[in-house]
């Protein structure tokens, strides 16, 4: 890989906070580039891509800007300026007269050419569209009084907003809106992808993200961003590349990965029919589910290829013990938790045994009630928990308690138990035991039905199963499996609407959502 390539991967990989771009961009210009000439390098970027936005719009004609006190505001008085000369009609919302000196000078210039300035919003009702330079990543507190008002107001309107680098009022870090904040049709983040905008806080702001790479240099990033990053983006071509795509020619179907589901009680008996489909769909060699013994001819008629394992149930119809000839140990990884309800008696089992194993539902339940932490750390084999936010409450509730933020609480969890945790959302976070967070940048609210997390958890295991028998890393997959169960929660929801997207359909999809990579 050139060190072009590099960058470029590395730009696109990682989130960076307000401390660490405002600490990058401290090197860059004390090594010398000239503040004026970033500005314009990055806001005539801007420019460009809003000109190419235009050709597809040519019902605009006047532009509102938003101007701000700092270099946001400056970088919108440069777009501003080319759009003028272009010839639309600008309109600037000017509402603090203390600009920073650069800023100032744009203003001045800007005037010069006609260009109206007005402290009211009121003056650029029924512009055609909004350019917003009120705030960037040096927002230090809420928005308030005036300010708050014109962007509620703006809020009202219905022409397309297209934010410069952050929807003004948004947290940079935490994504979440600071007294109110815009909400923005696009955001042009701009150099490196603010860990703000892939918080669920943030999506209703947001719009779609776009980066506009400036060429900071690998080495200033390097020196502020710590190697591996604490803090990622899940990259589709990296996702991808982790699949199980090219199979050694000579191999059996015990090299490709057993996968143990356990899964299922008579109350919830279609949870693991959806994790088994999803398990098949993960290419796994071979394929065990162990469900309670009343289910067995169900989990037959579904998954035929599946070597259904009935065991002895409680009298609640959930899993009372595995069989005794089942030896656990044999397995390449474990999947449990759909449907088992908390009657099931096998989570101890699993814990136990030293084979790689995925937790959700109500495996994660048990660990609940029964000591999670501790549980965790003394297990030999890697662990991956998949909660959704009201199981990871009950999991961590000290936790849940003591970190505000998403981020960190997931990454606590992680460290404290040594287990991968999957914080399940709009835009899921990934933990590693290392303390790094990898985020899922892009999926849709069309997942956010019944049974689409149990379809997760048998991917995910049957990838785990196929990484655990190979040289695959684990870590990496568990990434691979949340990007690809959001590619195939897209294309279902692309071609048969989002309200297509059920579960059982969804995993359908996984395999056509991969066909042409
Ligand atoms: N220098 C350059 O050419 C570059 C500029 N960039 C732009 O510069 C921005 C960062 O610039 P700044 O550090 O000047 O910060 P901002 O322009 O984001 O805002 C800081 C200014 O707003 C004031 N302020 C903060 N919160 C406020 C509130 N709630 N109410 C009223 N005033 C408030 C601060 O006192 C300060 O004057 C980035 O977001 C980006 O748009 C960089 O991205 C790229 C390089
Ligand atoms: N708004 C949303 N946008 C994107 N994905 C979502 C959204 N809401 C839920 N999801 C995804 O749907 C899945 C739901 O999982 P879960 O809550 O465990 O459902 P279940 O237990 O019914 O299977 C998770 O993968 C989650 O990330
Ligand atoms: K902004």
């Amino acid at each position: 890989m050139t060190r072009t390539d590099r960058r470029k991967a590395t730009v696109e990989s990682i989130l960076v906070t307000a401390e660490q771009m405002r600490a990058i961009e401290a090197r860059v210009f004390e090594a010398g580039i000239p503040v004026a000439a970033l500005m314009e390098k990055v806001a005539g970027s801007v420019a460009r891509r809003i000109e190419a936005l235009l050709q597809e719009m040519p019902e605009v004609s006047r532009v509102g800007v938003l101007v701000g006190p700092g270099h946001n505001g400056g970088d919108a008085l440069v777009v501003a300026r080319e759009l003028h000369f272009r010839g639309y009609a600008i309109a600037v919302y000017q509402p603090l007269s203390k600009l920073k000196a650069l800023t100032s000078q744009h203003a001045q210039y800007l005037a010069s050419l006609g260009v109206p300035f007005d402290e009211e919003i009121s003056a650029l009702e029924g512009c055609d569209l909004f350019v917003d330079g009120l705030f960037g990543f040096g927002l230090e507190r809420p928005l308030s009084g005036a300010i708050a008002e014109a962007v509620d107001r703006l809020n009202e309107w219905d022409s397309p907003v297209l934010s410069i680098d952050l929807p003004s009022g948004l947290h940079t870090d935490t994504g979440q809106p600071l007294g109110t904040a815009v909400r923005a049709t696009r955001t042009f983040c701009l150099g490196l992808w603010k860990l703000g905008l892939v918080q669920d806080e943030a999506l209703a702001y947001v719009g779609t993200p776009e980066l506009i790479d400036f060429d900071l240099p690998l080495a200033d990033i390097e020196a502020v961003v710590s190697r591996p990053p604490a803090l990622r983006r899940i990259v589709a071509s990296c996702a991808r590349s982790q699949l199980p795509l090219d199979r050694p020619q000579v191999t059996h179907k015990y090299k490709q990965g057993h996968l143990l589901l356990v899964a299922s009680s008579r109350r919830y008996s279609g949870a693991g029919l959806l994790a088994g489909l999803a398990a098949r769909a993960s290419g796994v060699g071979m394929l065990s589910i162990a469900v309670p013994e009343s289910l067995k001819l169900l989990y037959n008629g579904h998954l035929p290829e599946a070597l259904v394992v009935g065991c002895p149930e409680t009298e609640t119809g959930a899993i009372a013990a595995f069989p005794e000839e089942l030896d656990l140990q044999g397995f390449s990884a474990i999947a449990c938790g759909p449907g088992l309800t908390l009657d099931a008696a096998v989570v101890p089992a699993i814990l136990d045994c030293p084979v790689p194993a995925v937790l959700d539902a109500d495996g994660l339940n048990w660990l609940a009630q029964n000591g999670t932490v501790e549980r965790l750390s003394a297990r030999e084999a890697p662990t991956m928990l998949t909660p959704h936010p009201g199981e990871f409450k009950r999991l961590f509730p000290q936790i849940e308690r003591t970190e505000v933020q998403r981020c960190d609480r997931v990454r606590r969890a992680a460290v404290a138990t040594g287990a991968i945790v999957v914080l399940k959302g709009a835009r899921t976070a990934i933990a590693h035991p290392d303390g790094t967070v990898a985020f899922l940048p892009e999926s849709t609210p069309a997942l956010a039905r019944g049974g689409t997390g149990d379809v997760l958890t048998g991917l995910l295991g049957g990838l785990v199963a196929q990484a655990s028998v190979g040289e695959g890393a684990i870590a990496p997959l568990v990434e691979a499996a949340v990007w690809w169960h959001a590619q195939a929660g897209r294309l279902a929801a692309r071609e048969r609407s989002p309200l297509g997207v059920d579960a059982r359909t969804l995993t359908d999809y996984l395999i056509a959502s991969i066909v042409d990579l």
